[in-house]
């Protein structure tokens, strides 16, 4: 498959049969395998890089210059010539066309065949083979859950056929029990429609056989009633009650006493990160439901509610307008599930409030004044309970001032007054360090001493030493992932550490570095990307394949089991699959990843996902609307700062390549650690920053990079002081 160029009068046959018309560069490539074993990792596009192409028509090896290679690009409507390209571009070290068409043993009938065995675009039938693969050894609820998660998230063209093709794998537990093949039809859609719901749908939008009345056993209940009374408390939450300290057992006893008055209160847990206002929300929902009354625990980020037992996002649970201005209300009806919901609600707890734009406290507000008919009364007179400390991390307003970003936070509120204010100021998370609780208190409240740029100084113990031996982050890594080897198949040992760090490159740069560190079989998943508003074709694939936006998982998603990874949206959040949950893969299918939970109260359970379609977030980025099908996930042995507060992180490395960006990020990251013996803080600084390059040549010198012990401290005190 190659073009021959040839004189007009020359004799056709001459041509075909010569042997440098037999010869291109492709086939060249191939032969360079062949003869250059070591070439075999290098992709045809880079082929320049490592050799030269002959006039005699074969590559030489380059002896010195790299050099950037190019390769013809082809359309999608061109077909084989096409689908050839796209393995060329993603495999390497092949040796003929033959072995281009061979994958895992079989010789298939063309290039498109071969690109999609390889997972490089797409098939027809993922969503079936999806179901299929795991079919063959996952239990029947763990399927069910599979397909509701198919319906909801991945745009399934033909349901009935899915339905049918799937029904009976998807049935087998209860057609051992019953013999009647309608009641197990109705028991598994009964079945489906609760895991739905769960993920805030209705089954009768999906082209499912219909659900008799006479089956349903909810008789007729709004479906936020059901799950929110249906909840199971721990009874270990229960005794927290006792071991409560003497802060947490002021509040725990004040909120307690305005729910069984039943005359509302609304109150705001202050404390700094660590004493404990997470452990006083356990304490308080497990005696609220142990009396069979309704608490509905919400927290603003979905990581903050998978922490808390039944815990939704706030957005998701009151229907709140995702961007809501001064006096927007939720979008639920007064004979809504919701409104029956909040008025039959004992108590409404909102966790990392702090974390919240106002506007979404006060469209709750509103609504809850309307249906419940009180419109003096503060949330329409329920007793609502918010926490979080404004030393961490506050609303993000995109491009907003310091001004705009207080004018966002609860405290700017006209609710903010109406709060009785209950404080707790011991540090039970650094509770055995007491010098290292002082210390965090100090850098969050922004009295900690600032010297001449504003920069703090930081323990010396906590910062990483630079011997010049090794890789600085290389210490790093070592210190929070110490004997690897041994552990990587330890949940516990994934669970209690990680590497935080300002932003999504940072992240992503230290991400990449554990894939070598981690051992096993690497496991390559391919997104398949396009541009929805784009019928010509003018997006290359591969460029669209180059393109990450924050949010989304890469092109080239590289796993291998164990590995910690983390969601990248709201899967199923009643059920702990929220954004950002922390996840080990304990699987791998071509079209499904099986994954256990390692946080909050679904901890241990497995889940499987499939690919699924996502667009960034921010809509404007790119002047076409980018869709991804790819698995919503991304590797978790380092994560953003803001995704981690909330959460408590026994062992913790902070990597600042640059300085901290916004109002509590230093303090957010010192304290998710016990203790100062357990964090390792590495700050970089290029040597000759700022300095006029003097070098003649003009070339830009590789900038030498120094540790430092001082960085920037972020804090609006105006936030803090009351
Ligand atoms: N009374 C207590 N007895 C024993 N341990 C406690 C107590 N209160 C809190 N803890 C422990 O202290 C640690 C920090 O508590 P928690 O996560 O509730 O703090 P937080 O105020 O919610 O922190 P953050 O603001 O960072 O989310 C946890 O490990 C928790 O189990």
């Amino acid at each position: 498959m190659h073009r021959v160029a040839f004189n007009e009068q020359a004799d056709l046959t001459n041509v075909v049969a010569s042997e440098s018309a037999s010869k291109s560069m492709l086939t060249e490539y191939f032969k360079a395998n062949q003869d250059h074993p070591w070439a075999r990792h290098i992709l045809y596009k880079d082929f320049p890089g490592s050799f030269t192409w002959q006039r005699t028509k074969y590559w030489k090896p380059r002896v010195e210059r790299y050099q950037i290679g190019r390769i013809v690009s082809a359309n999608p409507a061109e077909g084989e010539r096409y689908h050839l390209r796209v393995i060329l571009n993603h495999v390497a070290g092949k040796t003929s066309f033959e072995d281009m068409l061979t994958v895992d043993g079989i010789l298939c009938g063309s290039f498109r065949e071969a690109a999609e065995r390889l997972g490089l675009i797409e098939a027809d039938n993922t969503l079936d083979d999806c179901l299929t693969e795991v079919e063959q050894w996952a239990m029947p609820c763990s399927l069910r859950r599979l397909f509701a998660t198919i319906l909801v998230h991945c745009e399934p063209g033909d349901v009935r056929g899915l339905w049918d093709r799937h029904f009976e794998p998807m049935c087998d537990d209860y057609r051992r029990a019953h013999k009647c093949t309608n009641d197990v039809e109705k028991m598994v859609l009964l079945d489906i429609r609760g895991i739905l719901q769960s993920m805030g749908k209705d089954i009768v939008d999906f082209a499912l056989p219909c659900i008799d009345d006479e089956f349903d056993p909810t008789g007729g209940d709004a479906r936020e009633v059901i799950e929110e009374s249906t909840v199971e408390f721990d009874v270990n939450d229960t005794k927290l009650a006792s071991s409560l300290n003497l802060e947490q057992r002021v509040a725990y006893d004040e909120i307690l006493v305005a729910v069984d008055r039943s005359d509302g209160g609304v109150f705001f847990v202050d404390g700094p990160g660590g004493t404990g206002k997470t452990f006083l929300y356990r304490a308080l929902l497990a005696k609220v439901r142990s009396k069979g009354n309704i608490a509905i625990a919400i927290a603003t980020s979905g990581v903050a509610a998978s922490i808390m037992p039944g815990g939704r996002t706030a957005h998701s649970r009151f229907k709140i307008p995702l961007s809501c201005d001064d006096g927007a209300s939720c979008s639920f009806a007064k004979q809504s599930g919701t409104a029956k919901l909040l008025r039959m609600a004992s108590l409404i707890l909102w966790d990392e409030a702090t974390m919240t734009k106002r506007q979404a406290v006060e469209a709750l507000d509103n609504s809850m004044r309307d249906i419940m008919g009180r419109r003096d009364r503060p949330f329409g007179g329920k007793t609502v309970v918010f926490g979080g400390d404004f030393r961490q991390v506050l609303p993000v307003v995109t491009r907003g001032s310091g001004g705009q970003i207080i004018d966002a936070t609860l405290r700017s509120s006209h609710l903010w007054k109406g709060m009785r204010q209950l404080r707790l100021v011991t540090n039970m998370r650094a509770h055995n360090d007491t010098w290292f609780a002082d210390y965090l208190l100090r850098v969050g409240n922004g009295t900690e001493e600032a010297g001449d740029h504003g920069n703090i100084q930081l323990p010396k113990d906590i910062c990483v030493p630079s011997t010049g031996e090794m890789n600085d982050i290389e210490k790093l890594i070592d210190h929070v992932f110490p004997s690897l080897d041994e552990n990587m198949s330890d949940p516990n040992y994934m669970t209690c550490r990680a590497i935080l760090s300002t932003t999504n490159d940072n992240v992503d740069n230290i991400n990449l570095r554990m894939i070598d560190c981690f051992k096993g079989e690497e496991v390559i998943y391919h997104s398949f990307d396009s541009a929805e508003d784009d019928p010509y074709g003018y997006y290359a694939p591969e460029f669209l394949n180059g393109l990450t936006p924050n949010g989304l998982p890469p092109h080239a998603l590289k796993l291998k089991l164990n590995f910690p990874v983390k969601l990248l949206r709201n899967i199923d959040p009643a059920n702990g699959l929220c954004n950002g949950t922390r996840l080990v893969v304990r699987g791998f299918e071509r079209n499904a990843i099986d994954a256990e939970i390692m946080i909050g109260q679904h901890a241990g359970r497995r889940v499987f996902l499939p690919r699924i379609p996502l667009c960034p977030s921010d809509n404007d980025m790119f002047p076409f609307k980018f869709k991804r099908k790819q698995f919503p996930l991304r590797l978790s042995f380092a994560m953003t700062i803001n995704k981690a507060q909330g959460q408590t992180i026994p062992i913790v490395g902070v990597y600042l390549p640059n300085p901290v960006f916004s109002h509590g990020q230093l303090y957010v990251a010192l304290s998710r650690a016990t203790a100062k013996r357990n964090i390792k803080i590495l700050i970089e600084k290029e040597k000759d920053k700022g300095k006029k390059q003097t070098n003649k040549s003009n070339k830009r010198k590789r900038p030498t990079l120094c540790l430092q012990r001082t960085m920037k401290n972020i804090v609006y005190k105006e936030v803090l002081t009351s």
